[in-house]
């Protein structure tokens, strides 16, 4: 049997089964059996093109977000306005077939940015060009899901129901639980707070202890592990061509962006909006008795520590570090005196001094 079939089989069953109680741990069972399955679907398999021609893009830049959406929403207009780069665009559907990258320069950030090919329903399932598509979405920092303002709200949940198929989580946190399989069998299972979904009848050989109340599925998405935790901006194109009610009813949802790339509307509140969606910093620094060097500055990402910046200046600098004297919103008085481990915040100047 292939895959696709015992998916098609599995799905029949989770169909047939009526959710309550009782059968919870079956379902429960037969879920990650299907999750698992639908992974292995994305694996390159043996033979000519199977990893997708085209597709193999090197990262590049601080940071790197993928164009995700049906055909002829507008993905490579987009990255025509934004980047140097041109990509095909036209009136007719899957007109991009490979990866492109551009470039954003963005607060001194380089943001590479992917346009891909449309994607259609059962695009996990290996639909026109889905599985490769989705395996690039998996590596981005940031997923910007382009949608027609002018077509069916449905279109969004469709996307959102392919990429949670692939093991994608868009817009939620890893969930906060240690997992460990025991080799040698035997259970141990442990939680920090009161749970009101799981039971250790879930569990078998492995040590576990959980941190907060979570689902069912959140717990098999630790099990199979290869959870890809992403953030995700919807972005609604095309809003030229909408009522200004329409518009007011998008731009009103959660982390939702309204443009018009023909037109030019609202594109560097998209781009300011990249930017703060990938959580990325920008720090300054400065050597004794100078100014800071407020045109450069280094890229980081939110958490990063004195010590990460000192790893993105110099390899060594770790080694030869006494202090920092850091000026800023993440100091109590500027300048202050701080160790490797102090975390920084955007805009913070900071100057190294080393051991003599
Ligand atoms: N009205 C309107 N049309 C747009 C806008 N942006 C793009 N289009 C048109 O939409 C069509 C598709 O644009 P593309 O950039 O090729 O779309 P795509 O998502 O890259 O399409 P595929 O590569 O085929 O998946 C073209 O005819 C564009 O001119 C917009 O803001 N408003
Ligand atoms: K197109
Ligand atoms: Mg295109």
């Amino acid at each position: 049997m292939g895959i696709l079939e015992k998916i098609a089989e599995i799905e029949k069953e989770i169909s047939r089964t009526q959710k309550n109680k009782a059968t919870e741990y079956h379902l429960g069972l037969l879920k990650a059996k299907l999750a698992k399955y639908r992974v292995q679907l994305l694996e390159p398999t043996k033979g000519a093109g199977a990893k997708g021609e085209g597709f193999d893009v090197m990262k590049s830049g601080d940071a790197r977000v993928a164009l995700i959406g049906f055909p002829s929403v507008g993905k490579s207009t987009l990255l025509n306005k934004l980047t140097k780069t041109h990509s095909e665009a036209g009136a007719y559907e899957f007109t991009t077939l490979t990866c492109i990258p551009g470039k954003i320069e963005y607060n001194g950030a380089n943001i590479q940015l992917l346009d891909l090919p449309g994607i259609i329903e059962g695009a996990s399932q290996g639909k026109g060009r889905g599985r490769q598509v989705i395996a690039v979405a998996r590596t981005a920092d940031l997923i910007v899901m382009m949608l027609d303002a002018t077509k069916s709200r449905q279109q969004r949940y469709l996307l959102e129901r392919e990429l949670e198929a692939v093991g994608i989580r868009l817009n939620c946190e890893k969930p906060n639980v240690y997992f460990k399989i025991k080799k040698g069998g035997g259970i141990s299972f442990n939680a920090t707070v009161k749970l009101t979904q799981l039971n250790e009848k879930m569990i078998f050989n492995a040590e576990v202890l959980v941190r907060e109340d979570i689902s069912v599925d959140e717990f098999i998405d630790v099990v199979l592990g290869n959870r890809k935790y992403i953030k995700c901006l919807f972005v609604y194109n095309k809003i030229d061509s909408i009522t200004i009610e329409e518009l007011d009813k998008l731009a009103h949802e959660h982390n939702t962006i309204v443009i018009s790339c023909e037109m030019d509307l609202n594109l560097d509140y998209l781009i300011d909006q990249i930017w703060k969606h990938l959580n990325l910093l920008r720090v300054y620094t400065k050597k004794r008795g100078e100014y800071p060097d407020l045109v450069g500055g280094l890229i980081v990402r939110k958490g990063a520590s004195v010590e990460h910046v000192c790893h993105a200046i110099h390899r060594s600098l770790v080694d030869e570090f006494r202090y920092a004297l850091v000026w800023g919103t993440s100091t109590k008085h500027n300048p202050q005196r701080v160790g490797l481990a102090h975390i920084i915040d955007n805009e913070d100047v900071i100057q190294v001094v080393k051991k003599k």
